[in-house]
């Protein structure tokens, strides 16, 4: 790659036929899932990594939490995409985690070039350990999503779109964590002239920090995470995602952890891409029937331009987690 160019790919707009018949308009997916770290953290996070390596940086410290048992969250796609950036800086990471951390994912971070700390029983205490490193001269803690970078780095995503489409779409479905990703898509829709697109943003019961946020009218922290999508698994919004409510037109919705999981087998018999329950939750706004009742409702114009879905994409699941989630949901 010529220096300085970004780290992730153009990724594919493709039209779902399956997904478009479901809609009752054209689905557009946003293959976010084949960029090279599996999720579009890539986008922000390589951004992030490459300015501030630009400044000095000379260590790259992430708190991160892979294949996670129930309990903790899900933080290993941010992970994924800070051992990715480090090794194409040529600089050094450490990746934090929680003490239960398979022994698979540290070799497979280790693999990638990353240095591992075993610290603490959940996310929340390997973060305290990367905020301590963090303090070291030339150490930079990547946060996941809650930084002015990385959501400049997410952006992209959008003026690839408009690159692509030209004219508007009829709304952007996509899935919210932290609130990193909804700040980078609002800051491209900005960018590129579309701040009257609607977007869909999507949460499952458990993991519903902005949706909390949004009918308290401020920040609130969810007192756990109990959503088995735990890639959204962030307990407080970031206070932009927040504030974007009130510069775009953003319908939060939450769906069950059973229309997410359902939502990825659906999405793998339909296109063949096997995608996290963090994805399922955008899946879900088609498969459940969410635009239809938003256009009911008068949210959303009865006859929309073509919606894209932001296929997330995520490193956290195989065939054999997909047939476990499946069965404690009683979907088998
Ligand atoms: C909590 O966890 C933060 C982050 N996952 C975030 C994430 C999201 C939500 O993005 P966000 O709203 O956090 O920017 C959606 N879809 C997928 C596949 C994700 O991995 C992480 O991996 O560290």
């Amino acid at each position: 790659r010529a220096k300085g160019e970004h780290f992730h790919t153009v990724t594919p707009l493709l039209e779902s036929w399956a997904l478009s018949q479901v809609a009752g308009t054209t689905v557009l997916l946003k293959c976010e899932n084949v960029q090279p770290t599996g999720s579009f953290k890539i986008r922000g996070i390589g951004h992030f990594c490459q300015e501030v390596a630009r400044k000095g940086c000379r260590h790259l410290v992430c708190a991160s939490a892979f294949f996670p048992s129930f309990r903790t969250h899900g933080r290993g796609n941010a992970g994924m995409a800070a051992a990715y950036s480090a090794r194409k800086l040529g600089i050094p990471v450490t990746i934090v985690l929680p003490e239960g951390t398979s022994l698979q994912v540290v070799r497979r971070l280790q693999g990638q070039g990353a240095e591992v700390q075993l610290t603490g029983k959940v996310w929340d205490e390997a973060n305290l350990r990367a905020q301590e490193l963090a303090k070291r001269d030339g150490w930079e803690n990547v946060s996941p999503f809650n930084h002015p970078l990385i959501w400049e780095g997410h952006a992209s995503l959008v003026q690839e779109l408009k690159a692509e489409l030209g004219t508007p779409p009829g709304a952007v479905v996509l899935s919210v964590g932290g609130g990193g990703l909804l700040a980078g898509v609002s800051a491209g829709l900005a960018e590129v002239g579309w701040q009257h697109v609607p977007i869909i943003a999507m949460e499952t019961q458990g993991a519903h920090c902005f949706n909390a946020a949004v009918q308290a009218g401020r920040l609130v922290t969810l007192p756990d995470i109990t959503s088995v999508a735990r890639s959204l698994g962030a307990k407080t919004v970031v206070a932009r995602a927040l504030e974007c409510t009130k510069e775009f037109e953003i319908f939060s919705e939450v769906v069950e952890d059973a229309e997410a999981v359902s939502a990825v087998q659906r999405f793998l018999d339909d296109e063949r891409m096997l995608v996290e329950p963090a994805c399922g939750a955008s899946l879900a706004a088609i498969y459940s029937g969410l635009l239809q009742r938003l256009q009911a409702e008068g949210c959303l114009r009865p006859s929309l331009a073509p919606v894209v879905v932001i296929v997330c994409g995520g490193n956290s699941i195989d065939s054999r987690q997909l047939q476990a989630l499946r069965a404690q949901l009683g979907q088998s």
